[in-house]
């Protein structure tokens, strides 16, 4: 198998990894695999291979993929991935799954298609980043050992102590000015582990999806649960969306995630659509 190279996330991959490359040399000779140690490995790797090399397979979470991603916008390079993170909402909302043998088959047929991204300040979103709530979660997250039980028992400890951030918006917006628990921008539906945060985004439409969600009451956890799981969210009267391809505001935090990693941003930030910027292997 020619132009097809794999980067493993051993942090992310930790369980599957070697599994996961014995399987992938058991059906494909000799291929092109790199053991990405850090974001700067798997950026030196791309660099190295860019001229043999048409599909980058990232292995690993959102996180991942995201910094693979980066290397590829606006390019006619093609990213694949072979989840093996935490939550996986880009690889679930792009059909990508374990199953190895469907992966080997797309690459064969190589089939893409582009898809939008997002950048806050510039840095470069894929998924779904957020502000507020969720980026404070995701802060302590990271100094666990991952896992969607830890991201619960996090978010329920910091829930009732958690001050709403204060959001000022430009001109055009200014009517949703407020206090919120959390602002997130979906440009796919789903967070990860089929949390669907915004059930209507589409990210081939060139619209991002802002979800403006009012702090709650605790007793109000559950059914806020239910509907995020059950893709009934729209309807949640604590939650508004914008849908818009570029937005800016002030706003009192600079805790923030990009696709699940912990990133602080100053204040004001500006959000743009990058429409059809990244070449996605379907
Ligand atoms: N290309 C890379 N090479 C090595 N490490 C990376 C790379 N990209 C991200 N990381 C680091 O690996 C860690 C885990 O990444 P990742 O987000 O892929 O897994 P996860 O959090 O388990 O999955 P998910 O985001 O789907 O919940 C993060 O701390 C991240 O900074």
């Amino acid at each position: 198998m020619k132009n097809v190279a794999f980067i493993i996330n051993p942090f992310s991959a930790k369980k599957e990894y070697h599994s996961f490359v014995k399987l992938l040399e058991d059906k494909v000779e000799n291929p092109l695999v790199s053991i990405s140690k850090s974001i700067k490995d798997s950026q030196s790797f791309i660099k190295k291979n860019w001229d043999n090399v048409d599909i980058f397979v990232a292995v690993g979470g959102d996180g991942t993929i995201s910094t693979i991603a980066k290397e590829l916008i606006n390019t006619d390079k093609i990213l694949a991935a072979f989840p093996a993170g935490s939550g996986n909402g880009f690889a679930r909302e792009l059909n990508f799954t374990k199953d190895l043998d469907l992966l080997l088959q797309k690459i064969k047929v190589k089939k893409s298609i582009q898809i939008d991204t997002f950048t806050i300040n510039e840095r470069l979103s894929i998924n779904v980043s957020g502000v507020g709530f969720d980026g404070a979660v995701v802060k302590d997250f990271e100094k666990t050992n991952r896992g969607l039980f830890n991201y619960a028992k996090i978010s329920l400890k910091n829930y009732l102590s958690f001050k709403p951030i204060e959001v000022e918006f430009e001109t055009k917006y200014k009517s949703f000015n407020g206090k919120y628990l959390m602002i997130n921008l979906a440009n796919t539906k789903q967070f990860g582990n089929n949390a669907f945060i915004a059930p209507k985004a589409d990210y081939t439409d060139g619209i991002l999806e802002i979800a403006l969600v009012k702090k709650f009451p605790f007793y109000y956890f559950a059914k806020f649960g239910y509907q995020l799981f059950n893709k009934t969210l729209q309807s949640n009267k604590f939650l508004t969306y914008i849908s818009t391809s570029e937005i800016s505001f002030k706003i009192n935090t600079q805790n923030w995630h990009l696709d699940g990693e912990y990133n602080q941003i100053s204040s004001p930030v500006h959000i743009k659509i990058v429409p059809k910027s990244l070449r996605v292997l379907v």
